[in-house]
């Protein structure tokens, strides 16, 4: 079957339309490519596209798009503009930023053209900026666009009416979060201007198709608590993560809302009444791709009323965790969002313990920062050719809203968690000073290591813990520094062990070192006050038995401990240590080591073995989300694995080993 897709661009100077002819089969992905002429600061809007069967066909196939990549070619273009006044109106987008070079663009209205020479001065990269002068003597580079088209055929209705406006929705456009219009634009005729007849109107649609994101958990190995002092720390990403559903509403509802049923949580506010004016101040505003190492008090304390109002009637101890988790939604929504956001409705579900040291808040972090990046078209790809160099770029961007949140969430954090928890893998994390990234070396062959995590089920503050041992270190620097710097030592030493080539994670001798070096972790945790009798009772109940190294991981005070099994441990001592836990009360988790990262799923349809993957996949909607029961229907519905490894479906930027 062939279809034509009719790709029509907005906000593109001149506006542009590209008839491509691409052979589907029904219901596959597919990817078209187009070449458009930069014009114009930022990616144009394919938001939706709808696909005209050409040929041979009794339905209509209904298609959502994704820019794949964007690959700047520098040749010129077929037109030009002549002159600066043909320059296109530039007030309606904001905020204004080259995609390529992250450089934020001139707003000021001071003249437009600067907008353009700066962008095609970036675009162009290895040109004088100067030598652009007077336009058009540049060559004009070209952006080439691949496009992802998920489609899905639909039978034709029996009835006519479908006909009449089957031709006004061939070309049909979402709109972006930060534009003027509403959702659908009509197409455009040879002047260039927009008609669409009254019959041929349509109610207001969804702004663009439903999505998800979703970060794992994780693992400190070595080195929690000295890594908020600057030293190093071995974490590793668990199979247990968040899921993040993204809707976004029809114009005419401006409100956000979030559903975390996690924490029992339901709230909505109304966009236009949120603190908009300060966020948007020249000396506050933040771009998505700054580094913000500390939170603004005065913009936290235009938040405080809208974070007040939430779950009013709840026991104090619940308002708490309520106010953690919007109080990172909101800063990240208005730092980055602005006032012309479409209404959306944020649903998350996690299969992380709360609160158990295993990085919960770093995930959900992750997944909030990610998906409103990814609405604001501020992240290219992810895609499974995409170059490593600019995957990790896309990470970094994630990376450092997560951490902001990650700052609302608990004071003080290390950067660690929603580190490992964006990139995946393993990682040596370390952060000497706060007004930079942190140095984070991938540990590209993270051993298997046989590994039993025990959840002691004593809730814990990661807040509490870290000012814990600040108020220590306050009173005894001296002696704590050395604590630290030991912690720090360890670290280095397990990194060097597993990395050598000699390890191996199913020896004895090579266990036993890295064993040791936990247990020796561990003491230090203990001293510094962050341990707490469950987690010493795990560890007298396997060393009891002699079958493995214990330490707590994450903040203590509660939590997870990590054991590490000998390799000869055996069946028997195991299945009794288990009941003992149960009967204790505690919980124990098999998980992997060193999966994904952070991963798009985008539009939000999976293939579950339903009837519907016939028709090219089950659409995700709030409702089945929010109904799947327990983990176990959570992974079943969305989850990133399914029986037979990863799913279809899910994508994730991938930053390959040298
Ligand atoms: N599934 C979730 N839904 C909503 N908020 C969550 C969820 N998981 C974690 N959080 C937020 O993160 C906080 C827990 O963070 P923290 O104490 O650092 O624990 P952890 O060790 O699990 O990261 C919670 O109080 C809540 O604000
Ligand atoms: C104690 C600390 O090192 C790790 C905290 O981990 P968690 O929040 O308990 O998952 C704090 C940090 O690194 O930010």
């Amino acid at each position: 079957m062939r279809l034509r897709i009719r790709v029509s661009i907005r906000r593109c100077w001149p506006a542009v339309q590209h008839d491509k002819e691409a052979a589907f089969s029904h219901s596959i992905c597919t990817v078209v490519r187009v070449e458009e002429p930069v014009f114009w600061p930022g990616p144009p809007d394919f938001h939706n596209l709808t696909a005209k069967l050409s040929q041979g066909g009794n339905g209509t196939c209904t298609c959502t798009t994704r820019v794949l990549s964007t690959k700047t070619l520098n040749h010129p273009p077929t037109s030009w503009p002549k002159s600066l006044e043909l320059l296109p109106a530039v007030d309606s987008l904001s905020p204004l930023f080259c995609e390529n070079c992250s450089a934020q663009l001139r707003t000021d209205g001071e003249a437009q053209a600067q907008h353009w020479l700066a962008l095609t001065a970036s675009l162009c990269q290895t040109l004088d900026r100067r030598r652009l002068l007077p336009l058009p003597l540049a060559p004009v580079p070209t952006t080439r666009y691949h496009f992802e088209i998920h489609h899905h055929l639909h039978p034709t209705p029996p009835d006519d009416s479908f006909k009449a406006t089957k031709e006004a929705q061939m070309i049909e456009f979402a709109d972006t979060p930060n534009g003027s219009s509403n959702g659908v634009v009509p197409p455009v005729n040879g002047n260039g201007m927009h008609h669409r007849t009254l019959s041929q109107r349509r109610a207001s649609a969804p702004m663009a198709p439903a999505f998800m994101v979703s970060a794992p958990g994780k693992v400190i190995v070595f080195g929690e608590h000295s890594v908020v002092y600057g030293k190093a720390a071995i974490a590793a990403a668990i199979a247990l993560r968040s899921y993040l559903h993204v809707t976004t509403l029809s114009k005419s509802r401006r409100t956000v809302s979030l559903r975390f049923p996690d924490i029992d949580l339901t709230h909505s506010w109304d966009i236009d009444n949120l603190p908009w004016a300060i966020f948007q101040q020249p000396d506050k505003k933040k771009s998505y791709y700054s580094l913000v190492t500390e939170l603004d008090p005065d913009l936290l304390a235009a938040l405080q009323p809208h974070i007040d109002e939430v779950s009013p009637e709840r026991s104090e101890e619940i308002r708490k965790v309520h106010r953690s988790s919007v109080t990172a939604f909101l800063y990240l929504f208005l730092s980055l969002g602005s006032p012309r956001f479409p209404g959306c409705l944020y649903t998350l579900r996690s299969t992380i313990p709360i609160s158990a040291g295993l990085g919960s808040s770093a995930s959900i972090s992750v997944c909030l920062a990610a998906a409103l990046l990814v609405q604001l078209r501020t992240l290219s790809g992810p895609h499974p050719d995409q170059p490593s160099e600019e995957a990790r770029v896309q990470i970094e961007r994630i990376n450092r809203w997560a951490f902001v949140s990650e700052m609302c969430i608990h004071g003080n954090p290390s950067g660690v968690d929603n580190t490992v928890a964006t990139q995946g893998k393993a990682v040596v994390f370390q952060r000497t000073d706060y007004s930079k990234p942190p140095s984070v070396r991938p540990l590209w062959d993270f051993p298997e290591l046989p590994l039993l995590l025990v959840d002691t089920k004593q809730a814990k503050s990661t807040a509490h813990e870290v000012a814990k041992v600040g108020k220590l270190n306050k009173t005894h620097p001296k002696l704590v520094g050395t604590i630290l710097d030991a912690m720090h030592n360890i670290t280095d030493a397990a990194a060097e062990l597993i990395q050598d080539n000699t390890f191996d994670a199913k020896e004895e001798e090579s266990l036993r070192k890295l064993g040791e070096l936990m247990t020796i972790n561990h003491g230090l945790l203990n001293s510094l006050g962050v341990s707490h009798p469950r987690l010493e009772r795990v560890r007298e109940l396997v060393d009891h038995e002699g079958i493995g190294w214990t330490k707590l991981t994450g903040a203590g005070g509660g939590g997870c401990s990590i054991t590490l099994l000998k390799p000869n441990a055996s069946a028997e001592k195991l299945s009794k240590l288990e009941s003992q836990f149960e009967a204790e009360g505690y919980q124990k988790f098999g998980t992997t080591l060193g999966g994904d990262g952070v991963g798009v799923l985008w539009p939000a349809v999976l293939k579950n073995g339903t009837e519907e993957d016939e028709e090219g996949g089950m659409e995700i909607d709030v409702e089945k989300f929010l109904n799947a029961q327990g983990t176990e229907g959570v992974e079943q519905l969305v989850g990133v694995h399914g029986d037979g490894g990863e799913r279809e479906g899910w994508k994730f930027w991938r930053v390959e080993s040298e």
